[in-house]
């Protein structure tokens, strides 16, 4: 018998730890056709109705389940990177996906990009106006477009036009904080689902010279802990944009509080996590 030499203990190692890297592959493929099983029956079983298969609230929630279990190496930047392309694929399950962005600063769909996966179909379209038509044509499953600004004009006060309740905001970009980055809101033609923790865009119709301070203490009289409140001056009315603590329902007493009754719901998001401590 010729004399077969051992390998070096380096190459040993390295073998034994990459057996152990082939073996955890298995458990995790068979786990991940597991999950598409379950995902099949889900949509087999038509409990979801007609419509969009995505549930962004749903999401948000298991993405904060596994991230306050998470510990080790792996960054949670790259959890979350992980299970993005699980839920897509579990979409893609489900139907067909699509998205129509608008990117005036193109962080929009980069944001699209990494939030909805390397393989979902993306169009870029030159107006907010044209990538929601996209979204009511049933041509797109939803729309990216710029988080709502200081510095929008009427013109590009997409959300000052949103043809609520058919279209509603259900997401906001990115889902891991990064402060002072731009962001993007996602329109679907169907309602947001609650996370556990989001927060409600509220559109308010108040008179042309409402100052910003006067809405602000309305709100926060009415009960509601708004963040920033945006005001655009269009015209006869003053339209206040704020954001607020919660998943708000129409029949909420809050609004009711409001002394301005031209008060509509855009939708609602899941508050965005903590990434990865610097
Ligand atoms: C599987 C579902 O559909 C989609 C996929 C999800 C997943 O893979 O966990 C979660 C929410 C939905 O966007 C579901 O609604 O639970």
């Amino acid at each position: 018998m010729p004399d077969t030499p051992a390998p070096p203990p380096a190459e040993a190692e390295i073998a034994a730890l990459r057996a152990e890297i082939d073996a955890l592959d298995d458990a995790m493929h068979d786990l991940l056709m597991q999950r598409a099983a379950v995902v099949a029956r889900l949509a087999g079983s038509r409990a979801k109705g007609q419509g969009s298969p995505l549930r962004p609230g749903r999401e948000a929630a298991v993405l904060r389940r596994l991230l306050a279990r998470h510990s080790g190496p792996l960054a949670r930047e790259r959890v979350v990177r992980i299970w993005r392309e699980i839920f897509m694929a579990s979409t893609a399950i489900q139907g067909p996906f699509s998205v129509a962005a608008h990117a005036p600063q193109s962080a929009e769909t980069r944001l699209a990009r990494t939030h909805f996966g390397p393989i979902t179909p993306i169009r870029v379209h030159p107006t907010p106006a044209r990538a929601l038509a996209a979204v009511s044509d049933g041509e797109a499953s939803v729309a990216v477009l710029p988080a709502p600004a200081e510095t929008d004009q009427a013109e590009s006060a997409w959300w000052a036009r949103l043809d609520v309740p058919r279209l509603q905001v259900v997401a906001r970009l990115p889902f891991i904080a990064a402060p002072s980055a731009p962001e993007a809101l996602v329109v679907a033609p169907v309602p947001p689902d609650p996370s556990g923790d989001d927060r409600s865009l509220l559109l308010i119709e108040a008179e042309a010279d409402a100052p910003r301070g006067r809405i602000a203490q309305a709100l926060a009289d009415a009960g509601l802990a708004a963040g920033a409140v945006l005001v655009l001056r269009a015209g006869e009315a003053t339209l206040a944009l704020a954001e607020i603590e919660g998943f708000l329902r129409a029949d909420d007493a809050r609004l009711a509080a409001l002394p301005w009754a031209r008060r509509t719901i855009l939708g609602a998001y899941a508050a965005p996590v903590a990434g990865d401590a610097p």
